[in-house]
């Protein structure tokens, strides 16, 4: 079973969503590898598909499964260097989401139970 790590990166009362090049929209991460702990492979994936810093601050409650070998986890992180900057070919749109925006991109089915626990953004 593989891991993969979603990061709901939270600033200013709105959380970062990222739509996959030609895809639904994802809080952006990717597969933790063999050894990796899930905060550090959450840390890497942001530094490499957005190009940024981030600190993580917590996990989402629950795990979902994405596919019988894949299931997803949820961090909730700072930004604390530089800005996002989607990077071609991985995604192609990021917007910061309020509370009230939440429902307004199509997300991906495996996303969809953690917005609800989220909690205060
Ligand atoms: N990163 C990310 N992936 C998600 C989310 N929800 C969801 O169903 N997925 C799926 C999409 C992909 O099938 C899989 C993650 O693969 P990935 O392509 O982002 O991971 P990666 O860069 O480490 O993997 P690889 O393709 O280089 O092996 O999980 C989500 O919120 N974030």
């Amino acid at each position: 079973m593989t891991l993969v790590v979603g990061v709901a990166i939270v600033r200013s009362g709105r959380v970062l969503a990222a739509r996959r090049s030609g895809g639904g929209w994802e809080f952006p991460g990717g597969k933790v590898e063999p050894g990796e702990a899930p905060e550090d492979a959450a840390v890497r994936e942001i530094a490499e598909e957005l190009g940024c810093g981030i600190e993580v601050t917590g996990w989402l409650e629950g795990e979902v499964e994405i596919r019988p070998d894949l299931a997803l986890r949820v961090a909730r992180a700072l930004l604390v260097g530089g800005e996002p900057i989607p990077r071609p070919g991985e995604h192609d749109a990021i917007r910061w989401l309020s509370h009230a925006e939440l429902d307004a991109v199509d997300w991906l089915p495996a996303d969809r139970p953690f917005l609800g626990v989220l909690g205060t953004l």
